[in-house]
């Protein structure tokens, strides 16, 4: 498997380099140069497997020949060992028709354990057979920061700095983050919001000389591994309700569309799924676009989902270039034009293409949180505001015979505030987080500059050499 830029002036790479450089040097994203496709009598073969033997198997296509089945489904099993449910992505039911499967069960109570597990065992790995060592460099609405620092503590091969909006997520996230004190990991608090620093992040990989010197890496979902270590719970999911013969259809709340993206993906591996819904807070640029073809950037307002406090959704680009039948220099163009105006501008046959498969659904604050409350006095689920509003975005789309498959993102104790609000229930956290509130924190405020946060790199790369 070799990976092309969606802007199509990088090079193709393999699947370890690909993992390696995160963001391709033209500033596009990678995807695979074709997609692996599954037959019918494939994913059959899947039913029953245990989970870190599906995962392995749905990703093997992308990892190969880099990474061999074996050392693969290896690696799968040590990720998910530490997850605290038997089944790693449970379903259940919590209306007609209407299912939800919890992504939150790893160590940082997010879904974006489910690949980051798996990518600090590639990163061990590809960076021992290499004998090499880089610098992650992240940016967080909240969930990423910790589930990265999580997979990354105490590996000798990786650095690791976590950008996040200074005051913009909530309490539990922050010190998910900055009471890891290990010194291979940096917090800086960014004075401005996800997307100033998700910029910031991909200024620095812009800077060539920059990015090579410090080895500079990325677990943003950029990077492609993040998006193929996410396609095999929507496998799990559809299998589950009778794939290949049955059709699913899943609602997933989004910020930087990669986890949507890895739906969309199963479905270009041959998943028979239906439809796809976009559930996002009052930052509503995707369901704007879906709704309107407006893919217009308003900033960034905080919500009471502040993992989706997001107005450039990065992984948008690569179903861009998907919808332009991968015509790199008019993705490019496209792009550059949304960087400079704000706006994007989006062929009519490509947004309608867009829209026969994804629907979106925006809720403000006080959808979500009359949301929370009555999904929990019907049907007793307690969901976070993230995966609530996913919820009410599948209730809203699903359609008689399909079932709806809602993902739950993210665990409700990391969002107290809200659930109290919602519910008067105060979700407590898991024993291994028990005493997060009397745990020292380590962070540093930085201005939103690309110097202040070079020098922070550079100053973290010096010191975890020095230990
Ligand atoms: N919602 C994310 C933002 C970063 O998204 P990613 O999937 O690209 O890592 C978060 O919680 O940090």
């Amino acid at each position: 498997m070799r990976y092309i830029s969606t802007r199509g002036k990088a090079p193709a790479l393999s699947f370890s380099d690909v993992l390696l450089t995160g963001l391709a040097e033209d500033g596009g994203l990678y995807l695979p140069q074709t997609w692996p496709e599954f037959s019918q009598s494939d994913w059959r073969a899947l039913r029953g497997l245990p989970y870190p033997e599906l995962a392995a198997r749905v990703m093997a296509p992308f990892t190969a020949p880099d990474i061999d089945f074996e050392t693969l489904h290896d690696l799968c099993k040590k990720a998910y060992s530490g997850f605290s449910h038997p089944a790693i992505v449970p379903v259940t039911q919590v209306e007609d028709g209407l299912f939800v499967q919890e992504l939150f069960h790893g160590p940082t109570l997010a879904f974006k354990d489910m690949a980051m597990q798996v990518l600090g065992q590639l990163f061990e790995h590809v960076l021992t057979q290499r004998d090499e060592h880089v610098t992650i460099v992240g940016a967080t609405s909240g969930d990423t920061g910790s589930a990265a620092i999580e997979a990354c503590r105490g590996r000798k091969r990786l650095s690791v700095v976590i950008l996040h909006p200074k005051g913009r997520t909530s309490e539990v996230q922050r010190r998910q983050m900055t009471t890891v004190l290990e010194p291979n990991v940096t917090n800086l608090a960014v004075e401005g919001t996800f997307d100033d620093c998700q910029d910031l992040v991909k200024t620095l990989f812009a800077d060539l000389s920059f990015r090579r010197e410090m080895r500079l890496s990325a677990v943003n979902s950029i990077n492609w591994a993040r998006i193929a270590a996410q396609i095999p719970y929507y496998v799990h999911a559809a299998l589950a309700f009778g794939a290949p013969e049955q059709e699913v259809s899943f609602a997933v709340p989004t910020g930087n569309f990669g986890n949507i993206l890895a739906a969309w993906g199963a479905r270009r591996m041959g998943l028979p799924i239906r439809h796809l819904c976009v559930g996002s807070n009052r930052n509503d640029i995707l369901t704007r676009f879906l709704t309107a073809n407006d893919m217009t950037i308003r900033g960034v307002t905080p919500s009471l989902s502040p993992s989706m406090d997001i107005q450039v959704s990065s992984n948008f680009e690569r179903l861009l270039f998907e919808l332009l039948g991968r015509d790199a220099a008019a993705c490019a163009s496209i792009m550059a034009g949304f960087r400079s105006t704000g706006h994007m501008d989006v062929p009519r046959e490509s947004w309608e293409n867009a829209t026969a498969l994804f629907s979106g659904l925006a809720l403000d604050d006080s959808q979500t949180e009359a949301e929370i409350r009555a999904l929990h006095q019907k049907s007793g689920y307690l969901a976070d505001p993230h995966s609530a509003i996913g919820i009410a975005a599948g209730r809203r789309f699903r359609q008689p015979g399909t079932p709806m498959v809602a993902e739950a993102t993210a665990h409700p104790a990391k969002f107290p505030d809200a659930m109290v609000a919602a519910t008067g229930i105060h979700p407590a956290l898991p024993p291994h987080m028990a005493d997060l509130f009397e745990r020292r924190e380590r962070y540093q405020s930085v201005p939103a500059t690309e110097d202040a946060i070079k020098t922070a790199v550079r100053t973290a790369v010096a010191s975890c050499n020095a230990v």
